[in-house]
């Protein structure tokens, strides 16, 4: 239970701060919306903000932590798109496929654009209603600390958007970024993510 809920969160956590890294536009909006929730010197933290949960949303969509989902055995003879599934066979569901299909997102499937989530996209959700986008699974097997999960994304997401600046070591351009993930049970980053972090406000103070 621990490993399940610490490794997939902070997985999900290292891609959304690569992505909003690797895209200043998106960091900006998210920077200005947490800011404005919550500004530095007030000691609530920022929630209920829609472009965060945006975010997190096409975070998990093109980086879903556990990629092959759980795996599941058939339980009587089904017809799936044409393809004969027997009963007693083990299927895995490709939700990193299937987060990335173009016949569901369209032509920049592959693009980190979280206001498809506020846009075209708005009604999508991941709590198993929806097929085309699944980083927790649907039915009764589901991941059942999908609330806690997202609840401390985004909490942390908010902190580390809302209190500092970021970028990449020595100067890099951001669309530089290592984006390669590392094949498994959960795809985490190939490398693992290393960021300068400049608090908010620290010129105005000096
Ligand atoms: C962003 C965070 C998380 C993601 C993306 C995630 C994803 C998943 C996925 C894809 C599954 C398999 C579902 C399926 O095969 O249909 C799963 C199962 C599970 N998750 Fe999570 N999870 C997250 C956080 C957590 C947390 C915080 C906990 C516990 C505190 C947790 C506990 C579990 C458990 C116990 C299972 C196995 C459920 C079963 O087999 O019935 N997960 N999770």
């Amino acid at each position: 239970m621990f490993a399940a809920g610490t490794e997939t969160s902070f997985i999900a956590l290292e891609w959304a701060m690569s992505e909003l890294v690797r895209n200043p536009a998106a960091m900006q909006e998210l920077q200005r919306e947490v800011r404005r929730a919550a500004p530095a010197d007030s000691a609530a933290g920022a929630t209920a903000t829609p472009y965060l949960h945006a975010v997190v949303k096409e975070t998990l969509r093109l980086h879903p932590p556990v990629p092959l989902l759980l795996p599941r055995e058939c339980m009587r003879d089904a017809a799936v798109l044409g393809f004969h599934v027997a009963r007693g066979t083990r299927v895995f569901v490709n939700a990193w496929a299937v987060g990335r299909d173009p016949a569901s997102w369209g032509a920049a499937a592959d693009e980190f654009r979280p206001d498809r989530f506020l846009a075209e996209d708005r009604e999508v959700d991941f709590r198993g209603a929806h097929f085309q986008l699944v980083p927790f699974g649907a039915g009764r097997r589901a991941c059942p600390g999908m609330q806690f999960g997202l609840a401390t994304v985004e909490l942390a997401l908010a902190s580390l958007a809302r209190l500092f600046d970021w970028e990449v070591p020595g100067g890099a351009a951001p669309g530089e970024l290592d984006m390669s993930d590392a094949p498994g049970l959960t795809t985490p980053r190939r490398v693992p993510l290393r960021l300068v972090a400049k608090p908010f406000g620290s010129e105005e103070q000096a």
